[in-house]
C-alpha cells in the first residue's frame, strides 16, 4: 500500500530511525550493514485495534502507528533529513490474532492452541520520510506448522522465558527453532522484519541495500 506519495527518492536522508524496542528487529536492520547510521528510537504508539480489521490491515496500520509516533520524538531538524521504519508482528490461528502472551498461563494456552496445526505470521512494515510527506506501507504473511509438543514440552519451553516477549508465544529464531515443523514464506518475517520487502522499500527511497 502506498498510503501517501509526493516524492521517488530523497538525497538528503541522513539516517534510519528504527521505531522498535524490539532486539530482533535492531540485530536484522543492522544485519543489513546500512551504510547511513541507525537510531534506534521506540515510541508509545497506541496499539488497540477494531475488531473487524484483516490481520494485513492491523499489522500495516500499526507499523504506520509506530513510525509516525518515533517521527513526534524528532527534532524538526531531524524529521526533515530521517527516514523512519516501523513494524508490527502478529499471529493468526482461524482468523483469531496472537499478540504477545500477558503471562506464563497465556504463553502455556497459545502454545497448546498452535501445537501440530499450522498458522500464519503477518509482518506489516511502514517506512515513511517525514521531510516529504511519503509514506509506504506493506505486509507479508508466513505459514508456519508447529510440531506436536505435549503439556510437558510446553511447560520447559515457556519456563525458559523465552516466549514471554513475543507474537505467538514463541520465537523461531531460538529454542523456538526446534519447535516448528516447517515454514513456507519468508523466515525473517517470521522474526519479525521481513528483509527482503525491507530491501525493496527502501530501495524506493533510494536507499540501496547491495
Ligand atoms: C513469531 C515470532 C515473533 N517474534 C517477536 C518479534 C516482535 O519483537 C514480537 C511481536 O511484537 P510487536 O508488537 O510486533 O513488536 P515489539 O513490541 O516486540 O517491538 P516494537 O513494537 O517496539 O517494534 O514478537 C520473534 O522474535 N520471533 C518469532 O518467531
Amino acid at each position: 500500500m502506498n498510503v501517501r506519495s509526493s516524492s521517488t527518492s530523497s538525497s538528503t536522508i541522513r539516517q534510519l530511525v528504527l521505531a522498535s524496542s524490539s532486539p530482533r528487529r535492531q540485530e536484522l536492520v543492522a544485519s543489513l550493514g546500512l551504510s547511513l547510521p541507525v537510531l534506534i528510537l521506540s515510541s508509545d504508539a497506541d496499539e488497540s485495534t477494531p475488531q473487524h480489521w484483516p490481520p494485513a490491515m492491523i499489522v500495516e496500520q500499526l507499523g504506520l502507528r509506530k513510525a509516525r509516533a518515533t517521527c513526534e520524538l524528532l527534532s524538526s531538524e531531524a524529521v526533515n533529513s530521517s527516514l523512519i521504519l516501523g513494524a508490527d508482528t502478529i499471529v493468526v490461528l482461524d482468523s483469531k490474532v496472537l499478540g504477545k502472551p500477558v503471562d506464563k498461563n497465556d504463553a502455556i494456552r497459545t502454545l497448546t492452541a498452535l501445537e501440530g496445526r499450522e498458522h500464519e505470521v503477518y509482518t506489516g512494515v511502514a517506512v515513511i520520510e517525514p521531510g516529504t510527506g511519503r509514506e509506504l506501507v506493506h505486509h507479508r504473511m508466513t505459514r508456519v506448522t508447529m510440531k506436536k509438543l505435549g503439556d510437558e514440552r510446553i511447560q520447559r519451553y515457556v519456563d525458559s522465558g523465552e516466549p514471554l516477549d513475543k507474537a505467538g508465544s514463541y520465537g523461531i529464531q531460538g529454542l523456538g527453532a526446534t519447535i516448528v515443523e516447517r515454514i513456507d514464506g519468508c523466515y525473517f518475517n517470521v522474526v519479525g522484519l521481513p528483509l527482503s520487502l525491507l530491501s525493496d522499500m527502501l530501495d524506493e527511497f533510494g536507499i540501496n541495500v547491495i
